[in-house]
């Protein structure tokens, strides 16, 4: 029986992934053996994790040192020592069922009775690792992305056998060590990232052996026009052809010829110099914007959104699970659900269609969900659903929120794969939110970002080229909308807060930081300029002089600079960050809504006013709010030396 609490971990392999591995578990909290065969590998291994500790330390990511957290972590090369008392058992061993199966019999001989055993395979089958054991039910897979310390996704299989007790204890266990799980939920080749990302290498492989596009016209148009990080040739050669070659051939899928030959010659990628691109001879991946000539990016993405579909058709994964899956481990902008229902179904079914008739290959046949989602005239978006429904709560993708009894509206920017940088999405949920939020029901707004290391690193750099200008023009609605807002807003800035996210807090009332906070307005490095109101709203806060230094020179500083210039009121120690935070709000809670709302409306509006109407619009508000039982309520508060309790009336 799976136990549910996990106190000892055992991590068998020592190579890139096993003591990446081991290192997140310290990192977590718990008590690691490491094993692998020979001791040069496991001293090897533990050295590894000893140089990325201390790099952690030196960079302040951690809250212990690094002698503490290796403290935690053994090493040896007994396997039966390594086992005997671990209640998570995780196998990182080479790539070949025969080791794996060797490997978790012996564990299952010497493994307590109670101990989960999961692998981190990432193309062999999770039911055929569990048959070498007489525990299959407590077998699960545990697929972590490389590097595991860096990389926030696990995803977490079932194999035919394995119990949801098994896997949720082990879902539990990935959230304990702060990563992402997705559960995967049948024991399927390449599970789900695999699934959707191998067809964006393998895409435009075949086109390149067709000879229906070059490597440059493919990444330009992949990276440039639909801003994926890196463009499908570029990212073969940065993973390794071979890795995609094995994932085919093992599954008895045809391999493109392009990528057979590249095995041949090995000629594998960056790893032996030379791949698609030629990294010791040649100037390596070096494509440009206008490379991207007329390559066909639907014909990738459509063959994607297929596979993706057929995840969800088959009760593999949900869209949710599907898109995290591939925000966090692909690095993708958006997911393929997502991105499918933004397409149009139709117009990706069309092309599927259109290209199964073509080629008449079997990767082209429309997967049964899609066609029945089409049918259904379920194409997406535009249509009020597709994977996603739109219709009566749309999803928020993007932004984590949440209103309290006290009436605060906290608001968490959730894009932590890319620094919680702001996509379009992005824009647009925040600025749905405010709009459909009950304005009565709200005392006050607070935005931060989610994870420890960014507010927002501002708007998401790679979408400028994909985008339409008119789209990036429209930026400027949230931010207006956040400041428009009829209640209080604060900005709550612990970590980069750069470019759009600056722009956001400024959009807001109240800027409050950690001292090591990097505040700054750096787009000018990018040939651009800010586009979310920082020119306008840092002159009118921080005069003309500073704010045209900070802009023209693209200049990034700390919190204290920031809080001397006068662009956060407040910064903070890490320790006291969150009970000044509590102070700030709990002020603007108790406070009398009606009053905060006139005072917002007089501050905001007054500026773009002569100081005559100015100061007509506050007499005015002032006389307004003496008619109300908020006012009576404060007088009679103060009479009776008490609190006020005001009702907003
Ligand atoms: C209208 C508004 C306009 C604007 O806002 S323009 C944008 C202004 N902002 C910037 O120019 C800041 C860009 N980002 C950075 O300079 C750096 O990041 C940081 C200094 C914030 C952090 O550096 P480090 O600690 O080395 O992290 P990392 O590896 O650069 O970032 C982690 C991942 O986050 C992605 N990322 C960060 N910022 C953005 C962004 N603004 N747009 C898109 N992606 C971003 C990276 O690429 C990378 O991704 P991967 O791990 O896949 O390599």
């Amino acid at each position: 029986m799976a136990n549910d609490t996990v106190e000892r971990v055992a991590v068998l392999g020592a190579g890139s992934m096993g003591h990446g591995i081991a290192e997140l578990a310290a990192l977590g909290g718990y008590d690691v053996t490491i094993r692998d065969i020979d001791e040069e590998i496991v001293t090897e291994g533990y050295e590894n994790i000893e140089w990325s500790l201390e790099k952690l330390e030196e960079k302040g990511r951690i809250d212990e040192s690094a002698d503490e957290i290796l403290g935690r972590i053994g090493a040896t090369t007994d396997l039966a020592d390594a086992v005997s008392d671990a209640d998570l058992v995780i196998e990182a061993v080479p790539e070949q069922l025969e080791i794996k199966e060797d490997t978790f019999s012996s564990v299952d001989e010497h493994a307590p009775d109670h101990a989960i055993l999961a692998s981190n395979t990432s193309s062999l089958s999770i039911s055929d690792i569990a048959s070498a054991t007489d525990r299959p039910d407590q077998v699960v897979g545990l697929h972590f992305f490389n590097p595991p310390v860096k990389m926030d996704l696990v995803e977490v299989t079932y194999g035919e056998a394995t119990s949801d007790e098994t896997a949720e204890a082990a879902y539990e266990w990935v959230e304990s060590v702060d990563k992402t799980p997705i559960y995967v939920r049948k024991d399927v080749h390449g599970f789900v990232v695999n699934t959707v990302l191998v067809p964006f290498m393998e895409e435009a492989a075949w086109m390149l052996s067709n000879d229906e596009t070059t490597i440059r016209e493919a990444d330009a148009a992949m990276v440039y026009e639909r801003g994926y990080p890196m463009g499908p040739f570029e990212l073969n050669d940065f993973g390794g052809i071979d890795i995609g070659y094995h994932f085919r051939s093992e599954s008895d899928q045809p391999v493109p010829p392009v990528v057979e030959e590249k095995v041949e010659n090995d000629h594998l990628g960056k790893k032996s110099g030379k791949g698609f691109y030629d990294y010791d001879d040649g100037d390596g991946v070096g494509y440009k914007p206008e490379d991207a000539g007329s390559y066909d990016t639907l014909r990738t993405e459509a063959v994607m959104i297929n596979k993706a579909a057929w995840l969800v058709g088959n009760d593999v994964a949900t869209p949710e699970e599907i898109d995290i899956g591939l925000r966090l481990g692909g690095s993708f902008p958006e997911g393929m659900c997502r991105r499918g229902d933004r397409i149009g179904l139709d117009i990706v079914l069309e092309k599927l269609e259109s290209l199964y008739e073509e080629y008449g290959e079997q990767r082209y046949e429309p997967t049964d969900y899609l066609v029945e989602l089409v049918e259904e005239g379920w194409t997406g978006e535009d249509a009020g659903k597709g994977f996603y429904d739109y219709r009566v709560e749309p999803p928020y993708h993007y932004i984590n929120w949440e209103l309290d009894d006290d009436g605060v509206l906290e608001v968490e920017l959730d894009r932590q794969e890319r620094m919680n940088s702001m996509s379009d999405d992005m824009f647009m949920e925040i600025e749905r939110l405010l709009n459909d939020v009950d304005v009565d029901e709200v005392s006050c707004v607070v935005f931060e970002g989610a994870g420890d290391r960014a507010f927002s690193s501002g708007a998401d750099i790679t979408g400028f080229t994909a985008d339409d200008p008119a789209e990036i023009m429209d930026v400027d609605e949230m931010f207006q909308t956040v400041y428009e807002f009829p209640r209080p807003t604060v900005a709550k800035i612990d970590g980069f807060c750069l470019g759009a996210g600056i722009e956001l807090a400024l959009a807001c009332d109240i800027r409050i930081a950690t001292e090591d906070s990097t505040i700054g307005t750096p787009e000018t490095n990018l040939g651009v300029i800010p586009g979310g109101g920082a020119t306008q709203r840092l002159v009118r806060l921080i005069g003309e002089g500073r704010t045209k230094e900070m802009v023209f020179r693209g200049m990034q500083f700390d919190a204290a600079q920031a809080e001397e210039w006068g662009i956060v009121n407040h910064a903070v120690d890490d320790e006291a960050f969150e009970d000044r935070v509590g102070e700030i709000v709990d002020d603007l809670v108790s406070g009398p809504p009606v009053a905060l709302k006139a005072a917002k409306r007089v501050i905001n509006d007054g500026q773009d006013a002569s100081l005559k109407a100015a100061l007509a619009m506050e007499k005015q508000s002032f006389a307004v709010l003496a008619t109300t039982d908020d006012m009576l309520e404060g007088v009679t508060a103060f009479r009776r030396n008490r609190e006020p309790q005001f009702e907003g009336e």
